[in-house]
């Protein structure tokens, strides 16, 4: 097969995550397979049985590097490692601090081209002082237990024949605003079990007669409670990830990568490479087919950097598998491209160990929200233990990888991990690092976006049902699937956390035993814990999860199991809390309207500060620049962002996912802001404004029902949208639907109260 030829991003971007090895660490030595121990590294290369004369740093370097998972910029000194002094300058320190947390051990071999045996070492940290740290934060295990769903929940959920996944759209998301990194919290965990524990293993194996390999191991599990159908979570330092890491000879570059070289002197210069011919078809395979690019409006640039993504992911994670061949361990045949979201791709893939379907999550670290998602995800599901709440299975990152870029990323923003920007002068090795992060979940059969598209669709439907339907599901699968939600969000609440994205995309739902429907949410990204104010002492129930991102900073939160500060919401509404919206547009409640169009004002405020910054460079008049980050004023007193409490967001949005189940779609009023946002507001918004929007009646009958409802300024939204009867739903479910989309966030019912709701245990 031909090799495949990718194209790799420019490497001009100044935002690239830049770690650098010295090259002194490559020392010109005569001993055989010497290992120098320094004080913060133990580096030694044997080149005895090379030839110095013909041998350069740059084969040094190739045969280092794709070992390590590096994509590299390296400008060697010219000339072979003969001409070279014995000691070419580098910067220990710089190599301390930042390598010995992500290079766990570097396996060269330096095969020369006459035959002659082959030198191995092996450039290696030493451990980590990860273990005290790791034992401080030691806790007991998880203190959620499953709750046994009431019966009315139970009688509620009903058959629903196997669904055939449609393709869907993307709703806006809202993007969190920067993480301020100041505010980490290290106080001592807390916990109630005794489940929890963690483990720092070393081992050793001999391969061939030319290498042996010493292996260090930092593992952490989780055993949820007994019962529990969730796995073990373990975060595996990327050490596990080395040892199985292939050995490049120098003579025959076999694995290649994409490769950028450029220097500020010289112009950028790409290199096409060859994949070998499994990661090729494994690659042909995950990358969107051309009906999914159209159905997800995928860009050129998105495709490539999905493509990169995968391409780092197979050829440098030992977890995932290409050869297909079946070995007993935990790893993973990735199959078909399921979704994708803002901060990655979901596929599906089969666990090796026992045949079961995954869906498998990758969060590219692109940046530190990404990385802050990752955290708030894994802290959320470490938490959980409901039928109704997606599990974790699986969760690990992938070693240091080769994704040569992910563009439009600005991985300099003020909430970057320190620790994983790098350092900018110029040195002789500079080595790019993004991490992937993964996250393992049973696959589900659907999501509700894809079932309701199914329904109204028609196309291709596999649901019997003779229930009555008003534009969205058929009703009498409306209300197990609805209830079982409700119940899962309800356990999030009672465990004080806000989802903070619910909507029809993060809720999924597969046929179980009995055809049975067993409906989930899914997608933590936006969960934020909420430390009740009645109750000083209590500490987020969620473990704390170890990630191998040097000095990360979530790792390190004690009292908020992982979340930072910025995550956890005042339970009094977030009015002077940088997250001031979140979640996806469409889906935010009225208290949180002003919020949007204050952003979208900010937005288009710095869009035109931009245009009259390229007008004045044209014209050679002076603009100020705005300061980076700077948050343009406005004329007047600056409007403040509104306070909101993120619970009833979240009933606000289950409301709004109800009246799509039923009626297919969500209230104009929805959309309405969503266009706002789109396209900015001319208007400056006035401070602490709530957006209000009528409630109008919908057809005869309701009419005074309605009216009744718009003078009492109950309902945010007019329930059920043109065309639609109102009046064929069920009186008790229009009055939850109202009760839940109170414009009033004070009124609006709680889920409790949901749950106990007439048209729920009806
Ligand atoms: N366990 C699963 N089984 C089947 N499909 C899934 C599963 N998890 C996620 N998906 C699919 O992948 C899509 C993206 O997943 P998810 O929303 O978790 O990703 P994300 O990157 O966090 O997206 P977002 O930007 O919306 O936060 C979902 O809408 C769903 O269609």
């Amino acid at each position: 097969m031909a090799a495949a030829t990718f194209a790799t991003p420019p490497s001009s971007n100044p935002h690239r995550n830049i770690i650098r090895i010295p090259v002194s660490l490559i020392k010109n030595t005569s001993t055989s397979a010497a290992v120098a121990k320094r004080k913060a590294v133990t580096a030694a290369v044997s080149l005895a049985s090379v030839s110095t004369a013909t041998t350069t740093m740059n084969d040094v370097a190739a045969a280092i590097l794709p070992a390590t998972g590096y994509n590299y910029n390296y400008r060697a000194p010219t000339g072979p490692l003969s001409s070279q002094s014995s000691s070419i300058a580098g910067n220990n320190a710089d190599f301390a601090q930042h390598i010995p947390a992500i290079v766990p051990r570097i396996k060269l071999i330096v095969r020369p081209a006459n035959g002659s045996s082959p030198a191995t070492a092996f450039i290696a940290p030493s451990p980590p002082s990860k273990s005290s740290a790791l034992k401080k934060r030691k806790r007991d295990g998880n203190n959620a237990s499953a709750e046994s769903s009431p019966s009315s929940a139970q009688a509620a959920i009903k058959t629903l024949p196997p669904v055939v996944p449609l393709k869907k759209r993307k709703l806006n998301d809202i993007r969190p605003q920067a993480l301020s990194f100041s505010s980490v919290s290290t106080s001592p965990l807390m916990g109630s079990s005794s489940s929890f524990r963690m483990s720092t293993s070393s081992s050793s194996s001999s391969s061939s007669s030319s290498s042996t390999s010493t292996s260090r191991t930092s593992s952490m599990s989780i055993d949820l409670a007994p019962g529990s159908s969730t796995h073990p979570i373990r975060i595996t330092s990327s050490d596990d990830e080395n040892s199985t890491s292939p050995t490049i000879p120098i003579s025959a570059v076999s694995m290649n990568y994409p490769v950028v070289h450029s220097s500020s002197s010289s112009p950028i210069e790409l290199t096409s490479t060859a994949v070998s011919p499994q990661i090729q078809t494994a690659l042909a395979r995950l990358i969107p087919n051309a009906e999914q690019q159209a159905l997800h409006a995928f860009t050129p640039q998105q495709l490539e950097n999905h493509k990169h993504l995968l391409l780092a992911v197979l050829m440098h994670c030992s977890r995932f598998s290409v050869s297909g061949e079946l070995e007993p361990e935990e790893r993973y045949d990735l199959d078909k491209f399921l979704g994708s979201g803002a901060s990655g791709l979901v596929l599906r893939g089969t666990r090796k160990r026992d045949g079961a379907k995954v869906a498998v999550k990758l969060i590219a670290e692109s940046s530190s929200s990404t990385h802050a998602k990752f955290h708030r995800e894994l802290s959320t599901l470490t938490a959980m233990n409901h039928e109704n709440v997606l599990p974790c299975w699986d969760a690990f990152s992938c070693p240091p990888s080769c994704v040569p870029s992910l563009s439009g990323v600005d991985t300099t923003s003020p909430g970057t991990p320190p620790s994983k920007a790098g350092v900018t002068s110029q040195k002789n090795l500079v080595v790019h690092v993004p991490r992937v992060f993964v996250i393992v979940a049973p696959y589900m059969d659907a999501c509700l976006f894809d079932l309701i598209d199914q329904h109204k669709s028609g196309t291709g439907s596999t649901i019997s049902s003779d229930s009555a339907s008003v534009g969205g599901l058929p009703l009498d699968i409306v209300k197990p699937v609805f209830t079982q939600l409700a119940l899962g969000l309800q356990y999030m609440h009672a465990r004080g956390f806000v989802h903070g994205d619910i909507k029809d995309e993060n809720a999924l739902v597969e046929v179980v035993n009995g055809g049975r429907v067993l409906a989930r949410l899914c997608d933590f990204g936006h969960t934020r814990w909420v430390p009740r104010e009645s109750n000083p002492t209590v500490v987020c129930p969620s473990k704390l999860v170890l990630c191998d991102v040097p000095e990360c900073p979530y790792a390190i939160s004690g009292k908020n199991g992982g979340f930072l500060e910025t995550d956890v919401l005042n339970p009094q509404g977030n009015r002077n809390h940088p997250y001031a919206l979140y979640g996806t547009t469409v889906m935010t409640p009225p208290e949180m309207h002003h919020n949007v169009r204050l952003k979208a004002w900010f937005r288009q405020q710095q869009q035109q500060h931009q245009l009259q910054q390229q007008a004045a460079g044209e014209t050679s008049a002076a603009v100020p620049a705005l300061p980076s980050g700077a948050t343009p004023q406005y004329s007047g007193a600056t409007p403040q962002y509104s306070g909101f409490g993120g619970f009833e967001a979240d009933v606000w949005a289950l409301g709004l996912l109800l009246h799509t189940m039923v009626f297919g779609e969500l209230p104009a009023e929805c959309y309405a802001l969503e266009s706002d946002y789109t396209t900015g507001v001319t208007k400056t918004p006035k401070a602490g404004r709530r957006g209000r929007r009528k409630a109008v009646a919908d057809g005869a009958e309701d009419e005074a029902e309605e009216a009744k409802a718009k003078k009492a300024g109950t309902c945010g939204v007019r329930i059920g949208g043109k065309g639609k009867k109102v009046g064929a739903v069920d009186r008790r479910l229009r009055d939850l639907l109202r009760k839940m989309l109170a414009r009033d966030a004070e009124k609006r019912l709680r889920m409790e109260e949901v749950l106990g709701h007439a048209w729920v245990v009806g």
